[in-house]
């Protein structure tokens, strides 16, 4: 498949419509200009471009959780509780995995079986068996404005069928629902795909609708060193921005070290700010969002509100935009509502607590912003060469090529051959470099800092270390020190 980096024709856009409309029935219900009409009429206070706008403005930090349920009335009187008992400040719709293979035969069983069952027996909300129809009674039922959150390597469907129901926000992309979320669906695939996702933004935008736009942050969501995460972020913010969306905001996934988490974010507003101007790009606004912790959880309840407390709290001290809430049921599976709006209440009063005050610049947060940046520019500029000068070329054979690689990533086409591992005060450094386009001195640092955890525990540099990390925070620790 021939892709490459530039702004779709309204032609071009509109011949694979046709196609994209015809999957399900329900993509009939999308009718672009009641869409338009529909979508002028939704107000400030729940356009998420704007509120995310407002809080980077005012220096807050917004609560975000995750949240989807089969039936729709069921839906809405979850994500009613977790906006008047949670006191969220932004809305998700957690989208099904089956809907996210576009398996919408299995979800409609799922609907069925869980209307006989009386519960939800779908992981999320089927928003194309839905249609918009479905989408506007949950948007018109609650207060604040609405994203769609899934993991959709084809996502077409799913966004023509939320953005007409009035969601203004989105989240995704051809990277980052990809090589994290399926195992054989080629790159050039899903970087089209999500092209066409961006290009039914920028053709609201074009109509004076401004929809919001969040590449996925975390990506696999196990020991990702930050520059790895941004490189993907930036990357996908810019082709974003090609087809026309003006609202971006780029994620992170917490990691632990708090110095290192906070010049992670620090480093992606700020390099994703420099390529958009760059690439002439000057109408794009920013905005972060912080992921609390991605990895395993502890069972114990008090201890999981701790590990969401420490999210909460680097989110502010970093100056993020918004945080992605977890819950004291993450190590079970589907929240209850109430654990769901405990979750946000424990991170709201943290954020409360923390308000305007920012983790102070230091040589340490400083040196760590620099390292993150001239890593990142690394694997940028070799992704641009190898696409001469094409980044969405680049980006396909930058993945076959290693010079982004994704750890613990199911996907065929990821390379593999990156290893991370933590230094001994947490922060994830490269412990093989795999095939990452590092200069010498990048590699030197990342070397040094591992070999100061191999002396304090008395044990080589090696992949032990990497395993023992993964099982740390479950255990109880951030650094998994030998046993
Ligand atoms: C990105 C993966 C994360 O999304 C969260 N998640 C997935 N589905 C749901 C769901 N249906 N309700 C609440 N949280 C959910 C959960 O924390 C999981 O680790």
């Amino acid at each position: 498949m021939n892709i490459k980096n530039k702004k779709w024709t309204e032609e071009e856009f509109f011949k694979m419509r046709e196609e994209v409309l015809s999957q399900w029935p329900t993509g009939k219900e999308v009718d672009l200009k009641e869409a338009v009409d529909y979508l002028k009429k939704v107000p400030e206070h729940k356009n998420f471009s704007l509120k995310l706008k407002k809080a980077k403005e005012e220096g807050v930090t917004l609560a975000q959780p995750r949240a989807g349920v089969a039936l729709i009335s069921e839906h809405i009187e979850l994500l009613t509780h977790l906006q008047n008992e949670g006191g969220a400040d932004l809305l998700p719709s957690t989208i099904d995995s089956y809907t996210r293979q576009n398996r919408y035969d299995e979800c409609e069983i799922g609907i069925q079986e869980s209307r006989k069952a009386g519960r939800s027996l779908l992981n999320g909300f089927p928003g194309v068996n839905h249609g918009v129809h479905g989408c506007k009674k949950v948007y018109e039922a609650v207060n604040l404005p609405l994203e769609a959150r899934h993991g959709t390597p084809d996502a077409r469907l799913l966004t023509e069928i939320i953005h007409a129901g009035g969601w203004t926000s989105n989240e995704g992309g051809g990277i980052s629902y990809n090589i994290p979320y399926a195992k054989n669906v080629p790159l050039d695939r899903t970087i089209r795909d999500w092209q066409y996702c961006d290009r039914l933004v920028g053709f609201y935008a074009e109509q004076g609708i401004i929809i919001n736009r969040e590449p996925f942050g975390p990506l696999t969501g196990t020991l990702v060193p930050p520059s790895t995460s941004n490189t993907v972020a930036i990357i996908e913010g810019l082709l974003a921005a090609e087809q026309g969306v003006k609202n971006i905001t780029v994620g992170y996934g917490q990691c632990g070290n708090i110095v290192q988490d906070v010049a992670a974010i620090r480093a992606l507003e700020s390099q994703m700010e420099e390529y958009l101007r760059e690439y002439g790009y000057h109408d794009v606004y920013v905005t972060t969002v912080f992921h609390q912790w991605m990895g395993g959880f502890p069972q114990d309840e008090a201890k999981a509100f701790g590990v969401i407390s420490t999210g909460s709290a680097t989110a502010a001290l970093a100056g993020a935009t918004k945080v992605i809430v977890k819950t004291p049921h993450e190590a079970i599976g589907v929240p209850t509502k109430e654990a769901n709006a405990q979750g946000i209440r424990a991170t709201k009063m943290t954020l409360n607590l923390l308000k305007g005050q920012r983790l102070p610049m230091s040589k340490e947060l400083q040196d760590e912003i620099a390292l993150i940046k001239a890593e990142t520019k690394c694997m940028m500029n070799k992704t641009f060469e190898l696409g001469n000068g094409d980044l969405a070329i680049g980006a396909v054979k930058a993945f076959e090529a290693g010079v982004v690689d994704i750890p613990f990533a199911p996907s065929k086409y990821n390379a593999g051959k990156m290893m991370p591992a933590r230094d001994n005060n947490g922060a994830v450094r490269y412990l093989n470099f795999g095939n990452l386009p590092f200069t010498e001195d990048i590699r030197e640092i990342n070397r040094r800092k591992l070999e100061e955890r191999a002396k304090f525990e008395g044990r080589p540099v090696g992949f032990k270390m990497t395993v023992d990390d993964i099982f740390a925070v479950s255990r109880g620790v951030l650094v998994g020190r030998p046993q």
